[in-house]
């Protein structure tokens, strides 16, 4: 079992609200972001739901921005790049591109991608890693800040997309000055550039460029936990000064501060774009739910917040005049024109040639026949000799043909190749991959229902286990009141009986003294008859009226008359 797996978690996320929970022992944080994905979530979901919207844009000509933000081992490489079998978004974005290209008619495309790392500050260019240079950012008023020298690579498929990619990831894991664990102390951002053409009449013509960066930033986590010491400690500060000044960034940005400091580092001037300016920007903040990880996770969590609070002005790139694309159409159109020329040149002028060397042969005496006449001579040596010149003469303009026939060749492969970097829509293939992508929509949007239905499902699950609670909670608490019901019944039952005992206990009493006082009357009557004859009777029932029975003492006694 991991480290991980072995700690607790102490995140919860709430998929269907938005919401992501952190707690430790003492306090306990919510953070709401557009969405939220747990550890059930796949790669799909998060493309489909939150990348695939980004893409879409740049297709249209905007810029997009996709980056993953976290403490080293959180995924990010995973994210972005993907494992066997699980693409990330990066391949992804290369497919959702091309099968874009595929589907569209009347517009043509040039896509060309680049490859660069930010490792100390400082730009390695991925995709011409042993050229050794450190490249450096210039800012043009219309281009805004790109790094000079980059290379680029014409991507016609997205295979060439992928072999990037590949060659990237080559070049910063076997770098000369790779160390172990270097990928995750540098910043790494692919750029696919996307330039539309969308076929309109000349004057209404606009070619659009869509950006898409994607971005795998450094690993943010602490120092004192990654145990670095010297030679790590200070790469790893210069690492974490880029990250805080893209920190600075943002606390700038949502202050609405006037100056924001982008020229702090350069990984913020390459991102100023996606920072509050021209961009469709998604950050993928990816956090470890192990608790060790609580203090790095809570950070990168209240970084993510305060990102989301960015306003960016996205705008859609359009270039009426110059681009890459239409530099290229008019290469190609200069290039078969003077293929055109050449190929007429070639015509008319080989056969000329020879001719007129053969004609200047013939004419001879009267094209050289000053020349020669101030030689003096009109000897056969000197024939010769002008014979033989000519004869160099004739080679020299076949040497000439030939490499006007080469170059001819050579332009027409490179019209042939030029033309292979612009990509149209398969014409041919149309059909089948407008009848693919119809498709592909048709099965994305049942995702989408699916998922929503889903979260409406789990919503409900939610709702009925809150219920459930609450009717349980309700339901111990009858229970208990039931119990103490029957308890009191109990009471009441015993304090009856004890009544009722209490009762015949009292009518035996009752009866005891009624008995006792018959027979003292009994008695009375007895000693009345005695007397009866020593007592007139008027003064025995006065004596009787008087008569009353002390209960304390037991005995009777005469009141005061
Ligand atoms: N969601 C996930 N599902 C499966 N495995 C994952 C997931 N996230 C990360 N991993 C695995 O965790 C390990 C570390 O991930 P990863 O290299 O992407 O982290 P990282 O944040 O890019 O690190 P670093 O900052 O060092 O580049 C990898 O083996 C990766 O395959």
């Amino acid at each position: 079992m991991s480290r991980s797996e072995a700690e607790p978690s102490v995140v919860e996320v709430r998929e269907d609200q938005g919401l992501i929970e952190i707690r430790n022992t003492t306090t306990k944080a919510v953070f709401k972001f557009d969405a939220v994905y747990g550890c059930d979530s796949g790669q799909e979901e998060l493309y489909e739901q939150s990348v695939h919207p980004v893409v879409s844009s740049v297709l249209e000509g905007f810029n997009g921005t996709i980056f993953a933000y976290g403490q080293t081992g959180s995924g990010k490489t995973y994210t972005m790049e993907g494992d066997n079998g699980n693409k990330g978004v990066i391949p992804r974005s290369f497919e959702q591109v091309f099968d874009c290209i595929a589907s569209c008619c009347n517009t043509r495309y040039l896509v060309h991608a680049s490859f660069l790392e930010i490792y100390q500050d400082e730009i390695t260019d991925l995709l011409d890693p042993d050229n050794g240079r450190q490249l450096e950012l210039c800012e043009k008023p219309n281009v805004g800040v790109h790094v000079k020298d980059i290379s680029y690579c014409l991507c016609k498929s997205r295979d060439d997309l992928e072999r990037v990619l590949a060659a990237g990831i080559f070049s910063r894991s076997t770098g000369v000055t790779n160390m172990n664990e270097r990928s995750s102390r540098s910043h790494a951002i692919l750029t696919v550039t996307i330039k539309m053409d969308n076929g309109s009449p000349q004057s209404r013509r606009a070619i659009r460029v869509g950006k898409l960066n994607l971005v795998d930033l450094a690993g943010s986590e602490r120092q004192s936990k990654s145990g670095a010491i010297g030679q790590r400690l200070r790469e790893a500060c210069r690492v974490n000064l880029s990250l805080s000044a893209l920190g600075n960034v943002i606390s700038a940005l949502v202050e609405g501060k006037r100056h924001i400091p982008y020229r702090d580092s350069k990984l913020t001037r390459l991102l100023q774009n996606s920072l509050g300016g021209n961009s469709k920007t998604l950050m993928i903040a990816n956090i470890g739910p192990a608790s060790y990880n609580y203090d790095e996770s809570l950070a990168t969590l209240q970084y993510a917040s305060r990102a989301k609070n960015i306003q960016n002005k996205p705008i859609v790139n359009e270039d009426p005049k110059d681009s890459l694309l239409r530099v290229y159409q008019k290469e190609i159109e200069g290039l078969e024109k003077l293929l055109s020329e050449k190929n007429l040149q070639t015509v008319i002028n080989g056969p000329v040639q020879v001719q007129n060397v053969t004609k200047q042969t013939d004419i001879y005496p009267d094209s050289y026949g000053n020349e020669l006449r101030t030689m003096g001579s009109s000897s056969s040596q000197v024939y010769l000799e002008r014979k033989q010149s000519l004869i160099e003469e004739i080679e020299r303009n076949k040497e000439l043909v030939a490499g006007e026939r080469k170059e001819v060749e050579e332009l027409k492969e490179l019209i042939v190749l030029m033309e292979s970097t612009l990509l149209y829509g398969n014409k041919s293939m149309m059909d089948l991959t407008n009848e693919q992508q119809l498709a592909l929509e048709e099965d994305r949007r049942k995702i989408a229902r699916q998922k929503n239905r889903c979260i409406t499902i789990r919503k409900q699950v939610r709702l009925r286990q809150e219920i459930w609670q609450t009717y349980s909670t309700l339901q111990q608490q009858v229970e208990a009141k039931a119990q103490e019901l029957e308890a009191l019944c109990f009471k009441v039952d015993a304090t009856k009986c004890e009544i009722q005992r209490m009762t015949s206990e009292m009518d035996i009493l009752l009866r005891e003294l009624d008995d006792e006082r018959k027979t003292l009357l009994k008695e009375l009557k007895k000693k009345y008859l005695t007397m009866e004859k020593l007592i007139p009777i008027d003064e025995l029932n006065t004596l009787i009226a008087r008569a009353s029975y002390d209960e304390s003492n037991s005995c009777w006694y005469l009141k005061p008359s």
